[in-house]
This record gives structure tokens, C-alpha cells and sequence, in this order.
């Protein structure tokens, strides 16, 4: 029988233990988790900063740099108001112009509280409105006083014209001609002073006129005095209508005094209002400015993020692949190590013990898988010994003897060579047991067996017990006759180990009687039939008075 293990064994001193396939997965795992958790922490940290930027960017810089942009334009626009208002020479001039401004400062005033809440951006802005309230009236008083100062000039050349009309009478004496000619001089001379008033823009030049004016109002008068009427009553009433405009409390030089310190507090007030609405302009403009610099200041930090960002973008998807690509290889690795496995199994199946030893998961399983297959080998062979031998004589039992015939029996080997049968049974072995004890009986048996054992061909011939006091042999390649010497040998040792046997008919010792049959070659029988042959053959020893050997072809 092959005792040979079906795997060989591993060698359990080499120190060469590996990592073992589960450790390298976990450890493989972890690190791929920890990666996989890192770069998406850090992903989703840099992708809200950005999302942050980039909402502080929509919703607070480019809305405040729009609103302070705005704001600065307004603030233009109102100055340009302000000038029209200031330079109207109308009061339709003057009443749309003021409209403008009210219109342009409620737009500036809604921007401003858009963009901020600095309480001096607000104070300049409500002091601007109310100055423009003040620089609206005294606007309307300069119109005023331009308007009056216009309609007295014209009243002035209204009297001029009635002067020329005057016709002195044909009978007019010499010296009255010359006195109304100096009358007509001292008019033109007045004419002229008023005129210049009108363009005078130093107070103490329109008080020198006014002294002048006077002179030649009072120059007039005198003259007046020296014409008859009813010429001197025209020119009287000229004179005093002339005063009524150049003289009274309320005259054209102090109009146009008046007119131009209006001038100068409009000026004044122009000035005021347009440095405050510089100096607003100038605040909104830097806080544009300010949010100019927030939003660079932002996209500069933005693109440093997208910067960083995009860094660790490639190392996260550097890290996975490494980490990918090491799984598959330690998968390949694991299938590799698997086929390592398959090609020790196939060799191991050819026979071949010299394969190398690894010690890891895969090691350790063909190793149990080794030793597993050793003691089944083991416990096989055992069960197969005890199945197939007689437990009393240790030699084969009834079992043995047909699957041995069966095989001898089979066409292959029939054909070739000659087969017999020896059915050998132990005579009067009941008077035996009856006399010595079955124990004796036992041992008897036992003795019977080898010495029938050593007569045989063990590579050849099969000795089996064929039940109870029964033994029959298998002579594989023996014709007749050799079957029949042998037979005879084995009476002859039976006799030979001398076995006392007080109680046999036949004999002192135990004595043996033999049935024997034989199949020639290429001839057609079967187990039953050559059993049943064997047994007629022992019976007929039997019935011939026992000790002895027949062969079936003797009998008749
Ligand atoms: N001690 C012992 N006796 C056995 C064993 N097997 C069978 N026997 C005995 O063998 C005896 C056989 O008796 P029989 O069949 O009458 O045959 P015999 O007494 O030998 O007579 P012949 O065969 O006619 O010579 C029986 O008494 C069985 O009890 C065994 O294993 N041990």
C-alpha cells in the first residue's frame, strides 16, 4: 500500500515569517482611509474658503465698490447742478436748476446710505442740503436785484429818450438855449455814470459814482432853475424822476452794492457747498478705493486658494492611484500567490516533493491542508487494513478474498494464465473447542493460519480465513496439478506443527481436509460458480474420511 503523504510537509523552523495577506489589506485599507479622508477634508475646507471668498466677493465688495462708484458719479452730477444753479440768469433758469440739485442730492442721499454709516458723510451731506437752501435764496435775491437794477436802467434810458423829445420853443433866448444845452450835457453825463454802474464791481467805485451821480443831479437842478416854462417844467420832472432812481435811499448805485454783496455771499456759498461736496466725494471716492483694494486683496487670496487648492488636488490623486494601484498589486499579488498554490497541488498530484516552502496565509493552509491529508491518508489506510484483514489470524478476511478474485477474475488476467483454488477446512473443530475451550480454539485457528501462510508466494497468492474454521487460498498463474502440491504441502505442515487433538476421529492432532479447483486459462466461469466447485471438492475430502485434498476434476 503507498504510504506516501499526498502533500509534503512544510518546514516549521524557518523564521522567514511574512506579512501576513490580511495585515497588508488592513494596513493597506487604513492608509487608503485615513488618505481618502485627509484629501477630501481638505478638499472640502479649501472649497468652502473659496465658496466664502467668493460670496463676501458677490455680496459685500462688488456691491460696495458699485455703490461708492455711484455715489462718486452723483456726487459729479450735483456739482454740475451747482453750477448751473449758480450761473441761472433767469429764475425759469434758476427754478429748474434748483429742481436738478433737490433731485440730484435725494439720489445721493439714497447711495450714500447704501454704502455707508459714517456719521460725517452724513452731516456733510445734510449740511450741503441746507446751504443749497440758502444758496437757492440768495440766488433768487441776486435775480431780483438784477431785475430791478434792469428795469431802472431802462427807466433811465426811457427818460433820456423823453429828453430828446423835448423841443424848446422857437422864441427861445440864447442864454436859456445854453443853459438847457448844459442841462442836456449833465443828463448824458448821467446817463453814463448809471450805466457804469451796472458793470462796477468795487463798492467804493459805485460810492464815487453815487458822489458823482449826485453832483450832476444837483448840477441839473441848478440848471434847471435858470429855464423858463414850460420847458423848465419838462426838464424838472425828468430831474425828479431821475432822482427817484439815481438819489432815493433805494437808488441804482446801492442796488447794485447790494447785487454784488449778494454776489459774494452766493460765491461764498457756492465755495462752501461745493468743498463739502468735494470732500464728500473725496470720502466715497476712498472708500471706493478701500473696496478696490478688499476686492484685490480677495482675488489675490482667492487665487493663492485656487493655487493650493489645485496642489492638492494632484496630491490627493497622486495618493489615491499610488493607493489603487498598490491594492491591485497586492490583489495580483494575492491571485499569483493562489496559482503558487494550484501548481504545488498539481505537483504534489505528479509526486514531485521538491517545492519551496513560503510561510504566509497560503503556506499555512497547504501546510494544515498537508497534514490533514496525512491523517486521513492515515486513518484510511488503517480502516482499509482493518477492513480487509481477519482481526483472530491477521491474515486477509472473506472481504479480502472476493475483491482479489474478482480482480484475478477479470478478463485482462483470466485469459493469460491458469487460476486455482484451495477451500481448506479444519476437521472435527467442534469436538476441539468442546474438548480445549474456545480460547484453545482461537489460538488454534491462529496457528493454522501462519503455518498455512508460510507455504504460499505472498507477492503472489492470497491466504484469507473464508469464516469460522474455513481458510481458502488464491493461487494466481497455478494449474491443477501445482495447486494439488501445494495442497499437499499444506496437510503436511499441518501436520507438522502437531496440534493435539485427542477428540478427532481421524487423528491425535488437528488434521485439515482440502477442496480444489481450478480455472484454465482464456476459460469462462465465476466466483460463484468456482466456490461452489470448491466446496463440492472439500465436501468430497470430507466424505472420503478427511486429511485429505481433492481437486473437482478428480471427483467422478
Ligand atoms: N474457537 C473457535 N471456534 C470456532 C470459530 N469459528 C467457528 N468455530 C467452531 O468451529 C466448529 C465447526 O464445527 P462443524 O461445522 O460442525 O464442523 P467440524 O466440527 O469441524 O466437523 P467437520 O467439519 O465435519 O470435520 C463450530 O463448533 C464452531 O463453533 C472461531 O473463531 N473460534
Amino acid at each position: 500500500m503507498n504510504n506516501k503523504p499526498l502533500f509534503p510537509p512544510i518546514s516549521k523552523t524557518s523564521n522567514n515569517r511574512r506579512l501576513s495577506l490580511v495585515k497588508q489589506l488592513g494596513i493597506l485599507l487604513v492608509i487608503g482611509l485615513l488618505l481618502f479622508v485627509s484629501v477630501g477634508y481638505v478638499l472640502q475646507t479649501r472649497l468652502e474658503q473659496t465658496q466664502s471668498i467668493l460670496n463676501d466677493l458677490t455680496l459685500n465688495t462688488i456691491p460696495a465698490m458699485n455703490n461708492a462708484t455711484r455715489s462718486a458719479l452723483k456726487s459729479g452730477e450735483l456739482m454740475s447742478a451747482l453750477e448751473s444753479l449758480t450761473s441761472a440768469t433767469t429764475p425759469a433758469e434758476r427754478r429748474i436748476a434748483e429742481l436738478e440739485v433737490t433731485e440730484k442730492l435725494k439720489a445721493l442721499e439714497k447711495e450714500t446710505s447704501k454704502i455707508t454709516d459714517n456719521q460725517t458723510v452724513i452731516m456733510l451731506l445734510k449740511t450741503s442740503q441746507e446751504e443749497t437752501e440758502h444758496l437757492n435764496v440768495l440766488i433768487d435775491q441776486k435775480l431780483d436785484l438784477a431785475y430791478k437794477i434792469k428795469v431802472n436802467l431802462k427807466k433811465i434810458w426811457d427818460l433820456k429818450i423823453e429828453a430828446d423829445q423835448i423841443n424848446p420853443p422857437t422864441n427861445i433866448l440864447p442864454l436859456e438855449q445854453t443853459y438847457f444845452m448844459q442841462w442836456q450835457i449833465a443828463l448824458l453825463q448821467t446817463l453814463s455814470f448809471a450805466y457804469k454802474i451796472e458793470n462796477t464791481e468795487r463798492l467804493s467805485d459805485l460810492q464815487e459814482i453815487h458822489r458823482l451821480l449826485e453832483l450832476n443831479l444837483q448840477n441839473m437842478d441848478v440848471v434847471s432853475t435858470n429855464l423858463a416854462a414850460p420847458l423848465k417844467k419838462q426838464v424838472e420832472q425828468i430831474n425828479t424822476d431821475l432822482r427817484c432812481i439815481l438819489s432815493d435811499p433805494e437808488n441804482l448805485a446801492e442796488q447794485q452794492a447790494n447785487y454784488l454783496r449778494i454776489i459774494g455771499r452766493t460765491r461764498g456759498r457756492e465755495h462752501f457747498i461745493h468743498n463739502m461736496i468735494s470732500d464728500y466725494s473725496n470720502i466715497t471716492n476712498q472708500q471706493s478705493l478701500v473696496e478696490y483694494n478688499n476686492l484685490n486683496g480677495k482675488i489675490a487670496s482667492l487665487a493663492q486658494g485656487m493655487t493650493t487648492q489645485k496642489i492638492w488636488f494632484i496630491c490627493g490623486f497622486i495618493l489615491l492611484s499610488t493607493m489603487i494601484i498598490a491594492t491591485l498589486g497586492l490583489y495580483s499579488y494575492a491571485v499569483k500567490r493562489l496559482r503558487t498554490l494550484t501548481q504545488k497541488i498539481n505537483l504534489m498530484t505528479k509526486g514531485s516533493h521538491n517545492l519551496p516552502s513560503n510561510r504566509d496565509e497560503i503556506d499555512e493552509l497547504f501546510q494544515a491542508f498537508d497534514e490533514f491529508s496525512n491523517t486521513i491518508n492515515t486513518q484510511t489506510r488503517r480502516l482499509e487494513s482493518l477492513s480487509l484483514t481477519d482481526s483472530l489470524t491477521n491474515i486477509a478476511n472473506r472481504r479480502a478474498f472476493d475483491q482479489r478474485l474478482l480482480v484475478e477474475l477479470s478478463s485482462d488476467k483470466s485469459s493469460r494464465y491458469d487460476l486455482s483454488i484451495l477451500l481448506i477446512d479444519v476437521d472435527y473443530f467442534k469436538q476441539y473447542n468442546d474438548t480445549y475451550g474456545h480460547i484453545s480454539g482461537d489460538e488454534a485457528l491462529q496457528k493454522i493460519a501462519s503455518s498455512l501462510e508460510s507455504i504460499i508466494n505472498k507477492e503472489t497468492d492470497l491466504l484469507a480465513r473464508y469464516g469460522g474454521e474455513e481458510f481458502v487460498v488464491i493461487l494466481p498463474n497455478k494449474s491443477a496439478k501445482q495447486a494439488e502440491e501445494i495442497a499437499q504441502q499444506m496437510k503436511q505442515v499441518i501436520e507438522l506443527i502437531n496440534i493435539e487433538h485427542k477428540t478427532s476421529k481421524i487423528a491425535d492432532a488437528i488434521t485439515v481436509s482440502i477442496g480444489i479447483v481450478t480455472k484454465v486459462k482464456n476459460g469462462k466461469t465465476d466466483t460463484d460458480t468456482l466456490m461452489k466447485n470448491a466446496d463440492i471438492a472439500l465436501y468430497h475430502s470430507k466424505a472420503q474420511g478427511r486429511n485429505q485434498a481433492t481437486h473437482i476434476d478428480d471427483i467422478n
